[in-house]
């Protein structure tokens, strides 16, 4: 969702109708003393004159000012919200309450008692402006406060279930940064102004900002009308103490500390970023660039999120993680977590998909995990699944379900990109170091679509071409694939909203790939969402076509990737060709191929010479 947005501080008709126009969510007029002060004749005038927008609220803002004034004021200027920016008690707003009828916001003024102030005003107020104060200036001031301490006021405004916008300082040229503390609301004057009057430009640079900023999912888990959490009443519980604890690490800078470190010491991060000489000049199009998460410890880039979801276990005190597995890659990763960090480990895979992965089977075993053989529907991911949550539901107290792509009910799919994202952090860092600019594509695959929301996410409000492919199994023409987003329509799985291949009576349909790691029939919500948006493509390559890109980058770069990742880099190769030399195309290459050997052997028959 997207931050509310406050212009404050009008002082002239034409400044107002600038602020209209733009159509800002709230329009501020200054009653206090103040070189923006403002009469209430002047205010009723001009909103008289030009009505608000139906979604507009006008504010007056007042500071230690008289009840009969304010009340005044709320009737003569058709206010909707007061905004107490000074000293008022608590009972002095709950006496204001009861004689005018619209809604009475409170500024905190940023200290180091903020915090404790806004508990005190929990059920009185409808909302919080926090601000900075100077010693002669109660507001207007144009400095900002420590931005770090933003995500503790809004976590107390979340609780006590009202809006805060964040004020003092903003302007256009910070407005980016503070959006990295994610705030709910932004309220701004002195960063509008030109000379003393509104800045037209200025204004529209702001909403214009404030629009363009990707803000999903929402508190409920909504990303647009996908995900949310359909789960039964049992684990509804273990989903809220998950999202509390997943909240409560996000602004906990020792947990970083130590997931960085594990990353690093544990796991190999940062992974490198390969330019693909041969490939590029082969291909003769595009340069084509690999960012390694093949090289990962165990072999993809499932256990950057491994580590960060077990790390979070042992904090919430759970003993016990379980998983489900497609590829065997999530269950390797999730049995590696567990023997470092002395947990016990269930994997559930599907009859079919221990046939095609006996080796992760193996290791998975060997690194000490029990892994439970799922033998119900079509023996293969979404199968593992249903029995992991079946699990879960009897065992929750002690438990700690352990999902492995961006699927699953709230918190999950939001919880594995933050955990995953640090593989568009890094890509972002390396190409910008390595070339100077950000590639004009990005391509990665999608199953669950974790490695690529992953990449995508730090991009997302980049100017950056961004294309999610999927499994096209023997064509999309057929019944065998797994392209959820090219064929599904909208359904819920495994606790959410998303798009899913089912037939007409609702059931599931079986999916099929080569690829054990590419089949599942859901997707995450947030790649429905973006597909909607507009903001990612999805295309669909067939198992041959992933097939033929794994064998030329083995020949041609020495790297064998998993077939997953193969997908992807079939399409670069596509792409790479309809484009200019001067551009480039950054692949995620998800993981390594080793584990699908054996299916390559029965595939290419074992002896390509
Ligand atoms: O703007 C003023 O002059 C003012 C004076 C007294 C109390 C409040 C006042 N302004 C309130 C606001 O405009 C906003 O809530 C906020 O302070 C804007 O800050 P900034 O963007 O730093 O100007």
């Amino acid at each position: 969702m997207e931050p509310l947005l406050k212009f404050c501080g009008m002082r002239s008709l034409t400044d107002y109708e600038k602020a209209v126009n733009c159509g800002v969510d709230y329009i501020g007029f200054v009653f206090a003393p103040s070189k923006r002060q403002v009469t209430f004749k002047e205010v009723q005038r001009w909103t008289e004159e030009i009505p608000p927008k139906s979604h507009q609220k006008i504010v007056g803002v007042f500071v230690n000012e008289k009840k009969e004034n304010i009340a005044e004021a709320s009737r003569k200027c058709k206010l909707h919200v007061v905004q107490c920016h000074g000293n008022e008690s608590p009972a002095f707003i709950k006496e204001l309450k009861e004689e005018i009828p619209c809604s009475i916001y409170k500024t905190i003024h940023h200290g180091p008692e903020s915090l404790n102030k806004m508990k005190a005003y929990d059920g009185i107020v409808d909302g919080y402006v926090v601000d900075t104060k100077t010693e002669y200036e109660w507001g207007g001031t144009g400095i900002s406060f420590d931005w770090e301490q933003i995500p503790s006021y809004t976590k107390e405004a979340r609780k006590q279930q009202v809006p805060c916008l964040i004020a003092g300082g903003v302007k256009p040229e910070n407005i980016k940064k503070l959006f990295n503390f994610r705030p709910l609301g932004i309220d701004v004057s002195s960063g509008i102004e030109t000379n003393s009057e509104k800045n037209e430009g200025k204004m529209r640079d702001m909403v214009d900002a404030v629009k363009s900023q990707y803000q999903a999912p929402d508190s409920l888990g909504r990303f647009g009308v996908f995900g949310g959490r359909y789960v039964p009443e049992t684990l509804m519980y273990a989903l809220e103490e998950l999202e509390h604890a997943f909240e409560t690490i996000k602004n906990d800078e020792s947990f970083y500390k130590e997931l960085h470190r594990e990353w690093e010491r544990y796991s190999g991060r940062p992974t490198p970023l390969t330019k693909a000489d041969r490939l590029t000049d082969f291909i003769g199009g595009a340069s084509i660039y690999l960012k390694r998460e093949d090289l990962n410890h165990t072999g993809a880039h499932k256990i950057n999120n491994a580590i960060a979801q077990a790390l979070l276990a042992k904090r919430m005190g759970k003993k016990n993680i379980i998983a489900e597995t497609g590829a065997g890659q999530h269950g390797v990763a999730a049995a590696t977590v567990a023997a470092r960090y002395g947990l016990s480990c269930k994997v559930f895979m599907g009859e079919e998909d221990m046939k095609r992965q006996e080796l992760n089977v193996f290791r998975m075993r060997l690194l000490g995990a029990e892994v439970i053989q799922v033998t119900s529907g079509g023996k293969t991911l979404k199968d593992a699944t249903n029995e992991a949550i079946r699990h879960w539901v009897t065992h929750v107290n002690d438990t700690f379900y352990l999902i492995g792509s961006a699927v699953g009910p709230h918190p999950y799919p939001k919880m594995v990109r933050e955990f995953q994202s640090v593989i568009g952090r890094e890509s972002k860092e390396q190409f910008l170091n390595e070339t100077g600019k950000l590639p004009d594509e990005i391509i990665a695959c999608v199953g669950g679509g974790s490695n690529a929301i992953g990449m995508f996410y730090p991009f997302i409000e980049e100017n950056v071409r961004l294309t999610g492919i999927e499994a096209a199994g023997k064509g999309t023409e057929t019944n065998e694939h797994a392209a959820t987003l090219t064929k599904g329509v909208k359904g819920v799985l495994h606790g959410s909203l998303s798009y899913l291949l089912q037939d007409e009576a609702g059931n599931i349909v079986e999916p099929y790939s080569i690829s054990a790691g590419l089949d599942y029939p859901g997707i995450g919500p947030e790649h429905a969402y973006l597909r909607d948006l507009g903001r990612v493509s999805y295309e669909a390559i067939t198992d041959d076509e992933a097939l033929a890109a794994l064998q030329t980058l083995c020949e041609l770069e020495g790297i064998l990737p998993a077939i997953e990742s193969a997908h992807a880099l079939a399409y670069a190769l596509k792409r790479a060709k309809e484009m200019d030399t001067s551009e480039s195309i950054l692949v995620c290459l998800s993981g390594r191929g080793d584990k699908d050997v054996h299916t390559i052997q029965q595939v290419l028959g074992g002896n390509e010479e």
